[in-house]
Formats: C-alpha cells, structure tokens, sequence
C-alpha cells in the first residue's frame, strides 16, 4: 500500500497523460484528490470538498484511476471515494501532513501480504529477519527494544508488520499498535493543542496501555522535542514493564546526529539490526516469489533482465514487475512479455537520467501539452486560428530539432504534405525574428523537450 501512497502524484498524472486531460480538468478534478486509505483491496480516495462533485468524479474517474493504480501495482483495487465528514467517522484515518495512512492495531488493518512467509530471506536481511522471528516469538523477552535499520524500500515495513502478525496469530488479544512516527508526532501535537489535562492522559494511556509498540521510521521524531519528550517517557514506562518496543529506521541511533543522548542510549539497549541491498540472488528470489503469489507467469529471461538492472531498492524491483504485468494486462489477449518489451517500458526505472531521445512524436506531444491540447486535435484537420499556430510550432520544432525526413513529419502531423510542413516552419522561422513573444513561447517548449 505504501506504493499508492507513495507514487500519488504519479498514478495521477498517469491518469492526466492517458486521457489527456486538460490542465483545468485536472487542477479540478484530479490533483486535489488525496489517498485516505488503503485496506485489504479496497483503496479510499479523500474528496476534499462536495462542491467537487463527488458523484461525477466517481463516474468520471473511477475507472481511469483502478487502471492506474494497477499499472502501479499490480493489483486491481476497489475504488471508493468519501468526503471529509465521512473520513472523520472512519477509524483509520490519513493525516494531514503527509498523505500518511495509519495502520490501527487491529490484525484487519495491518498489511495482510507482509508476513514472514512471503519474506525471502538473503544474506542483506538475515540478520534482521532471524531478530525479528526471535522477537515475535518472545515479546518482551528477546531483544528490546529491537531497532531495524536500513535505506528506503528494503523490507523494513515488511517485518515490522511480520512480527504484529506472528504476535496476534498467538495470541490475537495481545494489545499490538503499529504506528509510523508521523502519526505519533501528530497525536503528540494533538494533545498538546487541545491544551487539557484529559487529552494528554487518554494520549498517555493509549500508548502505554499495549504490549507491543511498533514506530516505523523513528527519524522523523528527532529534532521534535516535545515528541521526544513523550516518546522517551512511552518508552522508559513501556520497557519498564517488559512490553516490547520495536522501532525502524533509515540509519542506526549512532549516525542520527540530532537525537538526544538518552534516546540513543536506549535505542542501544537492545538489538541493532540492518538490512542492506539484497544481491542478485536475492533479488531473483524476491521476483519470483512475487510471481508465486500472484500467479504471474514471466518468461525466465524478463526476470533475469529486471534483477540485473533494478538493484537498490526492492519497492521498485516490485514495482518494474507490477509495471510489466498491468501493461500486458492492458494488451489485448494479455500480450506476453519479452525482454524487448521490459526494455522499453522500465527505461524510465532503468534509466532515470538518460536524456530523452528527440524524435517527432515527442515533439508533438510537448507541444500539445504546453498549449493544453490533445495530440489528436493538433494533429487533426481544424482549422482555426488556436490551433494553426501551436501545429506550425510543432513543424518548426521537428524541422528545427531533428532530422526526420518532411514525410514522416508530415504523416505524423495528420498526414499534411511536405509543402505544408515547409511552408509552416517557414512562416515560424521567420516570426521569432521579429516577434519576441513567439520566440519565448518556441524557447519554452524546447527546453521542455530538451532540459539539458
Ligand atoms: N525480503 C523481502 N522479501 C519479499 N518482499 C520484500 C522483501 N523486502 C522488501 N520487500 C517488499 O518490498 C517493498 C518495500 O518494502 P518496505 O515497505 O517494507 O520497505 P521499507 O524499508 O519500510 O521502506 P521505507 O524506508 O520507504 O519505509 C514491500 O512491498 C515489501 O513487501
């Protein structure tokens, strides 16, 4: 889940290319949709006010964002869209600062796929993994508290909610309360806005009050010092009492320079576990243990092509997978795929930096987009005077910045013929000699197609 949340802005813009959505359209509808939360297959989508008119969107977008969001992941979700008043009755709720989703303590709302049976153990988690088991075994007795560190997207989350799982399986009326440090900050804050004794105490008796606490990514509580005021306490009472505390984060406590000396004390109680970049192998594991359990079937040599180049971070080693499988799945007749295909569709993974290569239909696509069109009504037949100018543009910018021959262009600007194409680059050509307005606007658009 911490995919949608995480790739948001993405899956939305996903959205705006493949329906080409015009930049009022999508300021409107689109982009000030939040991610409420995300539970079993079920994704809720925050609709900040009615007068965005919840019912066109969910008739308007629901489709377009299912298939986006299963481009992304993988997995098709149902798509539920509520208002705020609705939002502040349902228990799981988003917090405001980061988009963040709130895992309860309740089983039903801990990720159901993070177990540690579809954790692939390597030599980059062993470690973590075997401390991990060991706690969830013995709470409060193994190691604590247990502190799992390591980069962004290499499991961390994934055994946290392993050993909440493997907890409440023994015992499902253990008191079990995961929480990323975000949302603990923003109760801390809670609290102490609300400026009475009563808030603070239900706050102290909820998080003191369990057997097991779970901080997710705790370094984001450093540098708050009433957050690590109350944490320390929630801390000193809940280890006082043998109640486990297990925290993850990005780096060890010796490397966060803000935090202060009795935290890191504490966080060296007990047991510092990393988790590194997994190797090759351990990468091919991961994928096709993915393909297992959600029944792909992937040619060996794709798996072998994502493993080599998807090396530090597992969410995207994920993520280049889930991309193939919702492409073919968009295909008719479910395509299958080849190495050629992954080569094409995960270049932006891939490469990040690669510059792009200049061709025609780039050109025409950026040249669309700045002036809010669709490529089909800039390529099609009309005539009128919006669009004639920003079509000469594009037959400038494909003369100017290629070397395509003038029929390809031609073909691809709504099969005009080469006259035409000529005789509008021309007439650009000749407009930002004198005309300081269409040479900006043709500046703007070239750095678009070429930042570099
Ligand atoms: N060893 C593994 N076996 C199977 N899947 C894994 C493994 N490690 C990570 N994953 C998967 O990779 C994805 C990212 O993992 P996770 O969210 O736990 O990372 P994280 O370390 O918490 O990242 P962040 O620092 O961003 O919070 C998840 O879908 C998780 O299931």
């Amino acid at each position: 889940m911490e995919i949608i949340i995480e790739k948001w802005e993405e899956i939305l813009e996903t959205v705006r290319k493949e329906h080409e959505l015009t930049p009022i359209s999508f300021e409107t509808w689109l982009k000030p949709l939040k991610v409420h939360s995300v539970i079993g297959n079920e994704l809720t989508i925050l609709v900040p006010s009615e007068q965005m008119g919840l019912e066109y969107i969910n008739k308007k977008y629901k489709l377009p964002i299912k298939v986006a969001v299963a481009e992304f992941t993988g997995l098709t979700y149902e798509i539920v869209f509520i208002l705020p008043e609705q939002a502040k009755q349902s228990e799981v709720f988003a917090s405001p600062i980061k988009n963040e989703v709130v895992i309860n303590a309740e089983k039903g709302n801990l990720n159901p796929k993070y177990t540690f049976d579809t954790f692939v153990v390597g030599g980059n988690n062993r470690f973590a993994h075997s401390a991990s088991l060991a706690v969830a075994e013995s709470p409060g007795e193994a190691y604590n508290p247990l502190f799992l560190y390591g980069g962004v997207g290499l499991g961390k989350t994934h055994l946290m909610h392993s050993i909440a799982h493997f907890i409440l399986s023994k015992n499902p009326n253990a008191k079990v309360l995961y929480v990323t440090s975000e949302f603990f900050t923003n109760e801390v804050i809670e609290a102490i806005r609300n400026g009475n004794n009563t808030a603070m105490s239900k706050f102290r008796e909820k998080y003191r009050n369990i057997d097991v606490l779970l901080i997710d990514d705790v370094q984001f509580i450093i540098g708050k010092e009433s957050t690590q005021e109350e944490f320390f306490h929630t801390f000193n009472d809940l280890h006082g009492a043998k109640k486990q505390i297990i925290l993850s984060s990005d780096k060890p406590p010796k490397e966060m320079e803000t935090l202060e000396d009795r935290l890191r004390s504490r966080f060296e109680w007990g047991l510092i576990a990393d988790i590194q970049s997994p190797d090759y192998e351990t990468r091919m594991a991961i994928l096709r243990k993915k393909e297992e359990l959600d029944g792909y079937n992937v040619d060996d040599e794709v798996i072998q092509y994502i493993a080599t180049n998807v090396k530090s971070n597992i969410r995207e080693l994920e993520g280049a997978l889930n991309k193939l499988i919702a492409h073919s799945r968009l295909e008719p007749e479910n395509k299958e795929i080849t190495v050629k295909m992954a080569e094409n569709i995960l270049q932006d993974l891939i490469y990040p930096d690669k510059p792009k290569e200049i061709t025609p239909e780039l050109i025409i696509e950026t040249v669309a987009e700045h002036f809010g069109f669709k490529v089909s009504d800039l390529v099609s037949q009309k005539r009128n005077s919006e669009i004639v100018v920003p079509r000469q543009i594009a037959m400038y910018l494909c003369r100017d910045m290629t070397d395509a021959p003038l029929k390809k262009i031609g073909n691809l600007l709504g099969k005009r013929d080469h006259t035409t194409i000529i005789h509008g680059a021309d007439k650009i050509s000749k407009d930002i000699a004198v005309n300081e307005t269409t040479k900006n606007v043709v500046e703007t658009i070239k750095k678009k197609i070429n930042p570099n």
